[in-house]
């Protein structure tokens, strides 16, 4: 049976199937858009982390605090850059595949770095993202470029993986997209339950890697074979 979306979170001792989601149910509320909210000035973002500096107990008037305000809202718009890019931008690039190659293309271990919607604390992770070509393929760079864009927002694994699958499938039109991500989250490793070194991995698969148990299968060995 082809497995169309499921999440794991895996730790030392076991593997255990949490829960699966409709990709159309995540999209809906997630858009693969970039989020065009107002921002506020930096003045006021610089504020707010002033007030944090003090919820933390510390007190922002210090010498080694003082430019920290700043420090944090540029960080901010490094680390959340994605809400300014658009995907659909950047896979708009693709290329006419001359020699009919039309075998599975597979980018692996690609590291990120996002971070999680309810905590805003970090997750850390790799993906490994494939298609099968029809007619055209991408820049491998417009591969680990996508999973920026989505990466550096605020997100759950499941919308991330589910994002980065359906812009390649929508821009590029493949036979096929397969995306699996392994990603540690702090949010459970540094605080609340604590369990460091457990990994959550999450995929998404379309067209042939979703109807075809094979390739599927293909995917999966291509994926960890080293
Ligand atoms: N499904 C999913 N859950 C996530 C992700 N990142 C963080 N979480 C979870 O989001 C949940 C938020 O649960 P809440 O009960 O609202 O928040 P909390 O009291 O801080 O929860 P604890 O982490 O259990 O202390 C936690 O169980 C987190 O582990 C993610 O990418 N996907």
């Amino acid at each position: 049976m082809a497995i169309s979306f499921f999440t794991i979170v895996r730790s030392d001792v076991a593997l255990a199937r949490i829960e699966g989601h409709k990709m159309d149910a995540i999209l809906k509320n997630f858009p693969a858009s970039s989020q065009k909210q107002p921002r506020p000035t930096q003045q006021e973002a610089e504020d707010a982390v002033r007030v944090l500096l003090q919820w933390s107990g510390d007190d922002p008037e210090r010498e080694g605090l003082l430019d920290t305000p700043k420090r944090v809202a540029k960080a901010y718009r490094e680390l959340f850059s994605g809400y300014d890019l658009s995907a659909e931008e950047v896979l708009g690039r693709t290329f006419e595949e001359v020699s009919g190659y039309d075998d599975m293309v597979l980018v692996r271990d690609i590291p990120f770095f996002s971070h999680c919607e309810h905590h805003m604390l970090p997750i850390k992770g790799k993906a490994t993202v494939a298609y099968l070509p029809q007619g055209r393929v991408l820049g491998l760079s417009k591969i680990a470029r996508v999973i920026e864009i989505y990466g550096r927002r605020l997100q759950t694994q499941e919308n991330l993986t589910a994002q980065i699958a359906s812009a390649i499938d929508t821009t590029l039109k493949p036979r096929g997209v397969a995306v699996l991500i392994e990603a540690e989250h702090m949010c459970m490793e540094m605080r609340g339950v604590e369990k460091q070194g457990s990994q959550t991995l999450t995929t998404r698969f379309t067209g042939a890697f979703k109807t075809d148990a094979a390739e599927q299968a293909r995917f999966f060995t291509m994926a960890r074979n080293r």
